[in-house]
C-alpha cells in the first residue's frame, strides 16, 4: 500500500467518524471567529439554548471593518457598528477570548492566529473566512467553513466534511533577486486556472518553498484559495518550530517536546500517492503583475497586456475581454507603463512584518510619486509595534503615504478605505475582483516591493531593475 500524504494524516488523527458515503466527522483543533461570518452562528446557539463546546480552543477578533484611523470616534457605518458590537458581546456571554480594537493584540484574524501561536502543526483550523488556508503553512489543516457550519463547530467542536483529493506542487530551484512568495503563488495560480485546485488539498513543496520564511509560506498558503483548492499546506520544519517557539499560546517546557516530537512526523511519505502533481522552476520566475479581475490574470513585470481576441474558447474570450474593458486596459500596453493612483499595502497576504520591511526598503529617502496616494496597514497591533520599533513607519511616512491602524481595509473595503470609480491601484492583497477595492476600482495584485517601487514611479516597475 502507498504511503500517506501530509493531508491524509491529519485527516487521519481528526477523524471521528465516517460513513458509507464517505461523510466524516473531523475534530476540529482551532476555530478563529470574526464579525463579519458569526453573528448568526452565535444567535443560532442562543436559540437553541447551546453553549459553545470549547471556549478555549476558540478565539474572536475584530478585523474586516473597523476604521484604521480615529478608532477612538466608533464606527460611523451602522452595519458594521452593529457586527462589531455583536461580537463582543457575543464574546463575552460565550466566554470566549476576543481580541477588541483597543487590544494591541487585534489584528486581521490570519495574522494573529499564527502571531499567537494558536495556530500549531498538525492541527484542524477553521474560520469563516476564505483564507484560512493561510495557516496551512504551519503544517495544519486550515481552511474557510460557511455560517452555518460556524454554528456547528461553536456547538460541538467538530465539522462534517468529505475527503478533498491529494495535490503536489513542487517548486524547484531559488528564487531570483527581486521575485517573492507573492510571485510564486500567483505564478501557480496563473498556471493552473481558479478552479485548477477544485476538489484537492494542496501541499506545498520543493526547495523554493523550503528557503521560504514563515511570513512567505504564509502568503503561498494564504492565496491556495484563490487557486479553488480547499487547502493548502507545508510540512513544518525547523524553521516553523523556531517562528512557534515562545508565542504566547505555544506549548512549553515539557509539552514543547511532546509536541515537538510529534510535528516532527508531520510530512508526506517518501511513496505517498498525489492525484495531481505540478512542478514551477523558481529560476523561471519574475515578478507578476495581475492585469484583469481574477487572480488567473497575471503576466510578467517584463510583459503586456495580452490580447483576449487570442483566446479560442468564447466564453472566456468575453469574460477577458470584459475584465479589461472594466480594468480601462488595451491589449499589448507594456505593463511598465501602466500608470497606476493608489497604492495599497496590507491584508493577511502582504500584511505582516517581513511585508512592510520589504515596502520599507524601497520606499526609504525616496517620495511617492505626484498624483499617487499611498497606504500601509498593519496587519496587527504587533506588526504595528514591530514596524514602529524598526523605524518603518518613519520611513512611510517620510515618502508620503499614510500610516494605519491594523485591520482588513482597503483588501474588501468594508471599511471607509476604498477606491473611487476608476482609480487604479497596486495592492499587495489577494482578489482583484470587480469591485473588490471599491466601485468600479481597478486593482492590480503585486508584491510588496512591487507595490512600493510602483507608488514611487507613478507606474509599474521591474524591482529587478532598480
Ligand atoms: C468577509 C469574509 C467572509 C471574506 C472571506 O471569506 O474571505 C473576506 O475575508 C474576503 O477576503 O473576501
Ligand atoms: S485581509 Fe482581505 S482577504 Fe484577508 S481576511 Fe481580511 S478581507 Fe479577507
Amino acid at each position: 500500500m502507498a504511503g500517506t500524504t501530509l493531508y491524509d494524516k491529519i485527516w487521519n488523527d481528526h477523524l471521528v467518524h465516517e460513513a458509507e458515503d464517505g461523510t466524516a466527522l473531523l475534530y476540529i483543533d482551532r476555530h478563529l471567529v470574526h464579525e463579519v461570518t458569526s453573528p448568526q452562528a452565535f444567535e443560532g446557539l442562543r436559540m437553541t439554548n447551546r453553549t459553545v463546546r470549547a471556549p478555549e480552543k476558540t478565539l474572536a477578533v475584530v478585523d474586516h471593518n473597523i476604521p484604521t484611523t480615529n478608532r477612538a470616534n466608533g464606527i460611523e457605518n451602522e452595519e458594521s457598528r452593529i457586527q462589531v458590537e455583536a461580537l463582543a458581546k457575543n464574546a463575552a456571554e460565550f466566554n470566549v477570548e476576543y481580541f477588541s480594537e483597543t487590544d494591541n493584540r487585534q489584528g486581521i484574524v490570519h495574522i494573529i492566529g499564527p502571531e499567537q501561536g494558536f495556530t500549531l502543526p498538525g492541527m484542524t483550523i477553521v474560520c469563516g473566512d476564505s483564507h484560512t488556508s493561510t495557516h496551512g503553512a504551519f503544517g495544519a489543516l486550515a481552511h474557510g467553513i460557511g455560517t452555518s457550519e460556524v454554528e456547528h463547530v461553536l456547538a460541538t467542536q467538530t465539522l462534517i466534511q468529505k475527503k478533498a483529493k491529494n495535490m503536489k506542487v513542487e517548486v524547484t530551484g531559488d528564487l531570483g533577486n527581486g521575485v517573492t512568495a507573492k510571485d510564486i503563488i500567483l505564478a501557480i495560480i496563473g498556471e493552473i486556472g481558479t478552479a485548477g485546485g477544485t476538489g484537492y488539498v494542496i501541499e506545498f513543496c520543493g526547495s523554493a518553498i523550503e528557503a521560504l520564511s514563515m511570513e512567505g509560506r504564509m502568503t503561498v498558503c494564504n492565496m491556495t484559495i484563490e487557486g479553488g483548492a480547499r487547502a493548502g499546506l507545508i510540512a513544518p520544519d525547523e524553521k516553523t518550530f523556531e517562528y512557534i517557539k515562545g508565542r504566547p499560546k505555544a506549548p512549553s517546557g515539557k509539552a514543547w517536546d511532546m509536541a515537538l516530537d510529534y510535528w516532527k512526523t508531520l510530512k508526506s511519505d517518501e511513496d505517498a500517492h498525489f492525484d495531481k502533481v505540478i512542478t514551477l522552476d523558481a529560476n523561471n520566475l519574475t515578478p507578476i503583475v495581475s492585469w484583469g479581475s481574477s487572480p488567473e490574470d497575471v503576466i510578467a513585470v517584463t510583459g503586456e497586456v495580452p490580447d483576449p481576441a487570442l483566446i479560442q474558447d468564447e466564453n472566456k474570450r468575453t469574460s477577458k475581454q470584459r475584465a479589461l474593458d472594466y480594468m480601462g486596459l488595451t491589449p499589448g500596453t507594456k505593463i511598465t507603463d501602466i500608470k497606476i493612483d493608489r497604492v495599497w499595502i496590507g491584508s493577511c497576504t502582504n500584511g505582516r512584518i517581513e511585508d512592510l520591511r520589504a515596502a520599507a526598503k524601497i520606499m526609504e529617502g525616496k517620495k511617492i510619486a505626484e498624483g499617487v496616494s499611498a497606504m500601509v496597514v498593519p496587519g496587527s497591533g504587533l506588526v504595528k509595534a514591530q514596524a514602529e520599533k524598526e523605524g518603518l513607519d518613519k520611513i512611510f511616512i517620510a515618502a508620503g503615504a499614510e500610516w494605519r491602524e491594523p485591520g482588513c481595509s482597503m483588501c474588501l473595503a468594508m471599511n471607509d478605505d476604498r477606491l473611487k470609480p476608476e482609480e487604479r491601484c497596486a495592492s499587495t492583497s489577494n482578489r482583484n475582483f470587480e469591485g473588490r477595492q471599491g466601485f468600479k476600482g481597478r486593482t492590480h495584485l503585486v508584491s510588496p516591493a512591487m507595490a512600493a517601487a510602483a507608488g514611487i514611479h507613478g507606474h509599474f516597475v521591474d524591482i529587478r531593475e532598480l
